[in-house]
Parts: structure tokens; C-alpha cells; sequence
């Protein structure tokens, strides 16, 4: 009875072992319906596309089917144009049919093309319970050494991924900087007022990316009345190329347009939630210095005009008798919001706390969240907001990751908090709804399979990740 209820429930499909029916391949669900949310889901931003809904399936579904049958030669022709991690309709990734199927070339081949290994199908499983199931051992055996691996490295959390080296030194000199705006190996992004000028998706490319131009290709009237932002080095080597962000003035967007013909200037969110990761990061540095130069103009000490200096990461005064003056005055640099957002654990363990907030799509839980107050430390921010938004108690407080959320400057720390309490009592103020939900609904909800239609936020959020680890940890196999 229970190796049958067992069979069912691993079972990727009806189908004898050699020959599978994967379903239809499409985005992770919780993805899916994030986006359809926000009306930038996949039909329609590949309908004037060479590739079509049905055609980007399809072309999914083979990229599984390759690695369910074990054909490496045939998987590997798709590396760059697919998403490593697509699932069928069941949450089954690329990575779980090798696992089924016990093809270790695969396995491995995948993995060190960074598939993520703690993804789980829409019954809670990952690629490791899949192998250790059907007992491929050798398989089991890689899938279990990665997992440690995995399990000492740092999550990296969407828009944390910059790769820029800083260069911060050479921000304070200022004839080093113009030097390096005019080298012909300078890159240069493009910004009007906060929105990147972006490529949307195109062909098998499936995220945005900056267009990213050099000096001699932007028009001296774009470079001289723009705002230019230092971002950073390519590599800690000084003669690697430079990189500058420009916000062009209003008037000067046409003349851009012009420079590339597909590219836009976009509203920010969410469409930089779909970027190129290291894009995506290169965007989280720019954007949050562009935001608080535009929000900081005048000093927020004596009031009068501010000057932006080294390479936009600092504004002074013009008032010399100004005490911003005076040693070092903190409002002269980017300003940084931290916030918490915690995973609140029962107090059995058995389930986790998740909120709606009225401004979430339908539907959509979330881990609680809330700004640090001056002098509090992490914990206890933790503690109150918890308490002050759901009514429980919160003991140990444990750090997982953090986040970079550049709306304009906030910088989420991710945690884990334990419950001492689990009577709820939501604040309606900040809350619509709060719930404890088991860990069955929790998997079912982050693969788009919850009965109620209800799910978590994409894997682009850090509380996405908060979830999942939380699902592994609390897997079997750990
Ligand atoms: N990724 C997620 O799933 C998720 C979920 C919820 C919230 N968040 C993010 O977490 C952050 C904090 O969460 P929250 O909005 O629930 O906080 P919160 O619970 O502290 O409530 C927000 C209120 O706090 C006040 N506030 C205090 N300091 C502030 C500051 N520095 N900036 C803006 N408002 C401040 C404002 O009155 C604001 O309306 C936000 O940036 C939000 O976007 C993320
Ligand atoms: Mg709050
Ligand atoms: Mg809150
Ligand atoms: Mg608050
Ligand atoms: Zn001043």
C-alpha cells in the first residue's frame, strides 16, 4: 500500500520508465503567475518574437526530454538559449529526469552548468529524494556531494550578482575618471530619469539586458549634459575597462532611441526582475545612487544646493559654512535602507508563517518584512516586526542572506526566526492576511500546484529563497 501511494507519488508521469510524457515545459509556476501578474508574462513579450508561446514549449520539452533519454549531445546544443532549470507542468526540471533515470554524464553536466540542485517538483521532491528513489546510487552519491557543497555556499540573491570590481579609490580622482570616460574601452548604460535603456527579450535571448555603448557611439551633447555615475572596473586590473552609468537629460531620450533601434527605456519594476543576473546588478548599483542623487539635491543640513562629486558617490554642501563640513557627515554619501524579511517557523517546526500585503497579486503569500528603526539590532527588529504585524512571538533569530532591493536603496537581510507563539493576530494596517502553512502546502504553493491557486514570490525575491531553504532543510535527506 505504501510502496504504491509512494509510486504515485514520484511518478513524473503515466508513462512506462523508457519512454516519458513530459507535459508541457513552461517557467516555474510561482514565476508564471508573478509575471502574469505584472501583464509581462512570456506570450506576450514573445509575440512579436521569432519564437511563439507553443514554439518556446516545445523547444523546452525537448531540452527535458534530452535529459530524461540520457542524449548529452543532444542537451548540450541547448545551453544558452534555454532556462537550465524549466520545469514540465509538474515541477520536474532537466536535472530531476537525469536523477530518474539514473544518467550520471547528465547529471553532472548539468550541475556544472549551475542547474540549481534544491529545486523541488510540485510533490516536494528534489533530483537527490528522485535518485535515491529509484536507487541510482551513483547518482544519489553526486547529487549528495553537491548538496554539502551548496549548503556552505552563500545564497546569492537576485541583483546582488554585480560584477563590477568598485575601484572606490579612484572615484577621488577626478582627472583619472574624465580620462577614463573618453577611453574608446569605457562602457557606458543609459538611464532617463531612473529607467535603464534596455534590449527586451529577443530570440532565444529570454531576459532584458543593458544596451551598452561606447564613448565615441553617444553624441558629446548626451555625455556633456548628463549625469555620469562611476560603477566600477571589469576586474581588479587598473587598465580593465571602465564603467559608467549616464542619465541623460529628459529632452536628450529621443536622440538615444535613435542610437539603438531596439532598445527602451523601461519603467524599472519589474521589468529589471527579468535581467541578465549580472545586469541585473550592475542595474542595483546604479539605480539606487541615480535615486538618491535625484532625491538628495539639497542638503539635507542647511538646505542649500549640493554638488556631485567623485564619480557621483558623494555630494557636498555649497554653503562652506555648512556642519556638513565638519568631519564625516553621513548624508554626503548613498544612503542604504535596511529591512528585515523573516521566515517565521512554528513552534513544531512542522510549518512556516507567510503574509498577504493588499498591494500583493491575488493569491500571493510572502514572508513578513518590515524596516529597521535607528538603534535597533537585527533580532529584535525581527522580534517586533513579527509581533507587531502577526501577534507572535519570536525567539532565536538566525541570518540567511540578504538582498539588495534598489526601489530606490533598501537592503533586505534575510532570516529565519523561530516562533515561541502561533496564535495569530494580524495588524490590518500592514496585513490583509497572515497563516501558518504546512510544509506540503508550502511545496505545492512554490510550484504553482496548491489547490487554492496559491503561491510565493518568483525566485528573484530573497523570500522565495527563504522558502526553499527552509523546504531542503526540512527534506528527508538532510
Ligand atoms: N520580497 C518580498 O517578498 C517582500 C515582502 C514584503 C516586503 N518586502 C520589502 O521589504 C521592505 C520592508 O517591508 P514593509 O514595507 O513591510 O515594511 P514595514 O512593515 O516596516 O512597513 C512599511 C512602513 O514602514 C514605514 N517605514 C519605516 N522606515 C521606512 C523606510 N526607510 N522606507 C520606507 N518606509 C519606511 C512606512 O510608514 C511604511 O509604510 C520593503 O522594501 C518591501 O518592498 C519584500
Ligand atoms: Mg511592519
Ligand atoms: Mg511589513
Ligand atoms: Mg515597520
Ligand atoms: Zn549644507
Amino acid at each position: 500500500m505504501i510502496i504504491v501511494w509512494a509510486l504515485r507519488w514520484i511518478r513524473p508521469s503515466s508513462g512506462s520508465r523508457a519512454s516519458y510524457s513530459l507535459g508541457q515545459a513552461q517557467l516555474p509556476q510561482p514565476e508564471l503567475k508573478f509575471w502574469n501578474w505584472c501583464r509581462l508574462d512570456w506570450t506576450r513579450r514573445y509575440s512579436t518574437r521569432k519564437m511563439n508561446e507553443t514554439n518556446i514549449k516545445q523547444f523546452n520539452q525537448k531540452f527535458l526530454d534530452a535529459a530524461a533519454h540520457g542524449n548529452l549531445e543532444d542537451l548540450k546544443a541547448f545551453f544558452g538559449s534555454v532556462d537550465i532549470d524549466v520545469t514540465n507542468d509538474r515541477g520536474w526540471t532537466a536535472l530531476m529526469f537525469a536523477a530518474r533515470n539514473g544518467h550520471v554524464p547528465i547529471i553532472s553536466l548539468l550541475i556544472e552548468k549551475g542547474c540549481d540542485i534544491q529545486n523541488m517538483n510540485a510533490s516536494g521532491q528534489t533530483a537527490l529524494d528522485i535518485a535515491q528513489f529509484w536507487n541510482h546510487k551513483e547518482a544519489a552519491s553526486i547529487l549528495s556531494q553537491h548538496k554539502e557543497n551548496v549548503l556552505f555556499d552563500q545564497t546569492h540573491n537576485y541583483y546582488s550578482l554585480n560584477p563590477l570590481y568598485r575601484a572606490s579609490d579612484l572615484r577621488k580622482e577626478e582627472s583619472a575618471l574624465q580620462t577614463l570616460k573618453k577611453n574608446a574601452t569605457s562602457k557606458f548604460i543609459l538611464f532617463e530619469q531612473q529607467k535603464p535603456f534596455l534590449l527586451p527579450p529577443e530570440g532565444d535571448r529570454r531576459r532584458y539586458k543593458f544596451a551598452v555603448f561606447s564613448c565615441d557611439q553617444l553624441p558629446s551633447t548626451l555625455l556633456d549634459q548628463g549625469t555620469v555615475i562611476f560603477l566600477g572596473l571589469e576586474t581588479w586590473d587598473p587598465t580593465s575597462s571602465a564603467w559608467f552609468a549616464l542619465d541623460v537629460k529628459k529632452n536628450a531620450a529621443e536622440m538615444t532611441t535613435q542610437l539603438h533601434p531596439n532598445g527602451l527605456f523601461v519603467t524599472p519594476f519589474p521589468a529589471t526582475m527579468q535581467m541578465e543576473e549580472t545586469h541585473a546588478g550592475i542595474f542595483a548599483e546604479a539605480h539606487s545612487i541615480l535615486c538618491w542623487l535625484e532625491r538628495y539635491r539639497f542638503c539635507p543640513t542647511c538646505g542649500s544646493r549640493q554638488k556631485t562629486v567623485e564619480g557621483g558617490y558623494k555630494q557636498i554642501c555649497i554653503n562652506i559654512d555648512c556642519s556638513s563640513h565638519k568631519g564625516v557627515h553621513n548624508t554626503c554619501y548613498p544612503r542604504v535602507d535596511p529591512s528585515l524579511i523573516m521566515l517565521v517557523i512554528s513552534p513544531d517546526k512542522k510549518m512556516c508563517l507567510l503574509g498577504r500585503q493588499k498591494r500583493f497579486p491575488p493569491k500571493m503569500f510572502s514572508c513578513l518584512a518590515g524596516f529597521m528603526e535607528p538603534g535597533e539590532c537585527i533580532e529584535d527588529t525581527c522580534r517586533r516586526e513579527v509581533e507587531e504585524e502577526s501577534g507572535v512571538k519570536v525567539g532565536k533569530v538566525d541570518y540567511h542572506s540578504s538582498q539588495p532591493w534598489p526601489f530606490p536603496a533598501t537592503l533586505m537581510l534575510g532570516c529565519v526566526a523561530y516562533a515561541r507563539t502561533e496564535t495569530i493576530k494580524v495588524d490590518k494596517e500592514e496585513l490583509e492576511e497572515a497563516r501558518w502553512f504546512p510544509r506540503a502546502d508550502v511545496a505545492q504553493m512554490m510550484a504553482g500546484k496548491h489547490p487554492d491557486g496559491l503561491f510565493v514570490p518568483p525566485k528573484q525575491a530573497i523570500a522565495h529563497q527563504l522558502i526553499k531553504s527552509w523546504l531542503a532543510s526540512s527534506s528527508s535527506h538532510l
